[in-house]
């Protein structure tokens, strides 16, 4: 399949989250990197001493390995980067089962993050080029054991930050909201201030941006991060953090016609759906080295409380009800931005996002009404979403 075909065919997939507010993905994203142990063409020498040139072959195309990827957002992104690169060029891993799916759509092996040489092995054998790490607990389920979010979340990423090291990997780790704590400004909050998160999950994703930072400098390793609000999706489930009522919302309004938040209404966060981070990740990815001039970003689309997400979805349901019932994740966000300041991002790499509040509900309507059998005229016509390119 041409390049040309493939990016059709990428946007098709992608139309079938939302037809029309998504644009074609661009160019090549995973350059082939300097691997250490075979990529790119190769000056050999024979055993005859008669100098060669290696081509690279197909077979010798580095490739992506995601960490963590049966989350609610390795899936996704594994759809996309498959139907750019070929569905072999791109490794799912983690230590769940896969689905039959799963299974069916390209390579998935089990990996522990924790288990260094397994990792190492398949590196090796994978001819992995690129690690997209994922794997993580999130903030809510991290405080729930400290002990598991210190191992996954920090002993995991010192063994991927080595692998980087030793193979020349270029490394993606997303970092979130969560870096940040209550001494941070919160509207808007800069790519640089203070970071003193006061979750083990906020604390253990300062630590990834810092050392994958400080790999940079010193072992010239190509890592980038974006720090994430909270991914909305109707596709996958959320994975235990602060923000996962704003998913749930959308399915209680489609079935039960109630939800219970766990957060107080006026409490504003960051949030995204999850086209635009896919998206974002993927152009990121695909930004030259030099146009870059810091290796963190903040990335923003909108930003809403659970009563203002309400309100738009009682245009749409307008029996939809809500209760209050705040538990331990409300201190968690009153310790997060409210909103972040992406101007960095938007300067250097052109980052837009595409869905804003009532976009956001139309699609996940629109998205989740089939999966209920409940008829799409649940989503009226004058409410469907149109594309938009936002300035
Ligand atoms: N989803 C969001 O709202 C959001 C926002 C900001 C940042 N992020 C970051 O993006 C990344 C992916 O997020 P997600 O929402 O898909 O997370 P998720 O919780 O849904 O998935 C994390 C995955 O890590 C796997 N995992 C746990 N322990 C592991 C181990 N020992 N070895 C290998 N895998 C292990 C889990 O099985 C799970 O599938 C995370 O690093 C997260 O911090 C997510
Ligand atoms: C914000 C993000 O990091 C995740 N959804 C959490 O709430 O923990």
């Amino acid at each position: 399949m041409s390049a040309g075909m493939m990016r059709k065919a990428t946007f098709q997939l992608i139309s079938t989250f939302d037809r029309k507010a998504v644009p074609l993905l661009s160019g090549a994203i995973f350059r082939v990197p300097q691997h250490r142990c075979m990529h790119g063409d190769a000056e050999k020498k024979s055993s005859l001493g008669i100098a060669f040139t290696q081509k690279a072959s197909n077979f010798d195309q580095a490739r992506v390995l995601i960490t963590g990827g049966l989350g609610q957002l390795g899936t996704g992104l594994a759809q996309v980067l498959r139907m750019e690169y070929g569905p072999q060029n791109v490794v799912l891993s983690d230590i769940v089962c896969p689905s039959r799916q799963v299974i069916e759509t390209g390579p998935f092996l089990y990996a522990d993050i924790l288990d260094y040489n397994n990792l190492r092995e398949i590196v090796v054998n994978e001819r992995i080029g690129t690690i997209v790490h994922f794997s993580a607990l999130l903030s809510a389920v991290g405080e729930q054991n400290v002990p598991l979010a210190l191992k996954v979340n920090i002993e995991g990423l010192h063994n991927v930050l080595e692998l980087a090291h030793r193979f020349n990997l270029r490394l993606f780790i997303p970092s979130t909201i969560g870096a940040f704590g209550p001494s941070s400004p919160r509207n808007p909050t800069p790519d640089v201030t203070i970071q003193r998160p006061e979750t083990i999950y906020g604390v253990s994703k300062v630590h990834a941006e810092l050392m994958g930072e400080y790999y940079h400098h010193r072992f010239g390793i190509d890592f980038r991060s974006l720090r994430l609000p909270g991914i909305i999706s109707a596709d996958t489930n959320p994975g235990g953090g602060t923000t996962d009522y704003a998913v749930q919302i959308f399915h209680d309004a489609l079935t039960t016609g109630h939800h219970t938040c766990y957060l107080r209404p006026d409490t504003r966060l960051p949030m995204m759906y999850i086209h635009d981070c896919l998206r974002a990740i993927m152009e990121f990815l695909d930004i030259p080295e030099q146009s870059l001039r810091q290796r963190t970003y903040n990335i923003q689309a909108m930003s809403f409380t659970p009563a203002e997400l309400t309100q738009e979805i009682q245009k749409v349901i307008p029996e939809f009800t809500i209760s209050y019932s705040p538990d331990m994740r409300q201190q968690i966000a009153d310790s997060w931005p409210q909103v972040l300041d992406d101007s960095n991002a938007r300067q250097d790499w052109h980052w837009q996002h595409h869905y804003d509040l009532q976009q956001l509900v139309k699609v996940m309507l629109e998205k989740l009404a089939p999966k209920y059998k409940i008829p799409e005229k649940i989503v009226p016509d004058e409410h469907k979403v149109v594309a938009t390119q936002r300035t």
